[in-house]
């Protein structure tokens, strides 16, 4: 695997390096109007100096064994460290689908164990929501968040609720492959460094999402590591912006906006925790539609076809006669 050595703020990381050129985000103090800006114009930014989750920067697996209390966690594994993420609601409509990671529930203190345990063969990655079960520290670091900014930001750009906090912590070298979320999120890193690799909703035609119907729905087809360009020509034309975040940065990460998120080695474990929002309810339609709302109409005709084909089966054909020879 080719990897290139980029330089960040005076540090250096190895990264992998893929076909596609990259262009770095722009890193700027979350007071600054340009951030601002960026947010409100669904730009992704690097924001510094929020201290959103000022009160978890002590967070480190020491930390979280001795306070996040006996409670279960969900742990993923991987045995070539890519954490490609499938709905388990989608697995009875596509019975030949083998789920690519395995996941159990676990204590925190089994999983920092687990990753302590070097000769391990394969990657681990715990994803939780945070919730009640957590220790009382846990809670109090919680309640200190920097929710006045986090609420205003809410609020200024008309974001739906928050509707969850994931806490991640991964091994390094863990990675999670190319994908778009339908809500907007704002990614605050506590330790390690991640690096996004970030591509404009206007990419959608190089990325060759799965059908709607299909587990990993809102996944990239293309394996970046062996791009398959028979089946996905257009990926050939996909231009990538790059970020690394790294302890206290805070990503926006607006919606529909398509990452790959890669645990760099040489730091130790990341540990980051999401704010997810849903989105700003469309009150007006405005002409001309933006690339996010057009994702949304795409992905409700799926929906609408699928459900009144009831037969999955059927779409490709289905499809295929609708456009080829016809919307070329
Ligand atoms: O914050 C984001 O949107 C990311 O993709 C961060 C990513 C893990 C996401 C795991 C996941 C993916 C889909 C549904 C629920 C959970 C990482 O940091 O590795
Ligand atoms: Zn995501």
């Amino acid at each position: 695997m080719a990897t290139q050595s980029i330089k960040v703020d005076s540090k250096e990381f190895e990264v992998k390096q893929y076909d596609f050129p990259t262009q770095q985000i722009p890193r700027l103090n979350y007071q600054d109007p340009k951030a601002e800006k960026l947010i409100e114009n669904g730009q992704p930014v690097i924001l510094t100096g929020s201290d959103l989750v000022g009160s978890a920067y002590h967070w480190d697996l020491g930390y979280l064994c001795s306070n996040l209390g006996s409670g279960k966690y969900t742990v993923y594994s991987s045995p070539d460290g890519k954490f490609k993420y499938y709905d388990e609601k989608k697995l009875p409509q596509n019975k030949s689908f083998k789920p690519p990671t395995s996941n159990s529930e676990m204590s925190f203190q089994d999983f920092a164990s687990k990753l302590r345990k070097r000769d391990s063969k394969e990657f681990i990655y715990l994803q939780q929501s945070l919730n009640d079960t957590v220790g009382k520290r846990i809670v109090m670091d919680f309640t200190n968040f920097n929710w006045g900014w986090a609420n205003e930001t809410q609020k200024r750009n008309r974001w739906g609720p928050l509707t969850s906090n994931l806490l991640l912590v991964g091994m390094e070298g863990v990675i999670t492959p190319a994908h778009y979320d339908e809500q907007e999120n704002l990614f605050a890193q506590i330790q390690g460094y991640k690096r996004f690799l970030l591509f404009d909703p206007n990419q959608f035609d190089c990325l060759y999402p799965y059908p709607i119907y299909h587990p990993h729905d809102r996944q990239s087809q293309v394996d970046f590591d062996a791009p398959d360009l028979k089946r996905f020509p257009n990926f050939a034309n996909a231009k990538a912006h790059e970020a690394i975040v790294g302890p206290k940065d805070v990503l926006y990460l607006p919606m529909y906006w398509w990452h790959q998120v890669e645990s760099l080695h040489g730091h130790g474990e990341t540990i980051s925790i999401t704010f997810w929002y849903k989105a700003a309810p469309t009150v007006k339609v405005v002409y001309p539609l933006n690339d996010g709302q057009k994702i949304a109409i795409m992905r409700n005709i799926e929906k609408m076809i699928a459900e009144a084909l009831n037969d999955n089966d059927s779409m490709p054909q289905f499809m295929k006669t609708m456009v080829l020879g016809r919307y070329t």
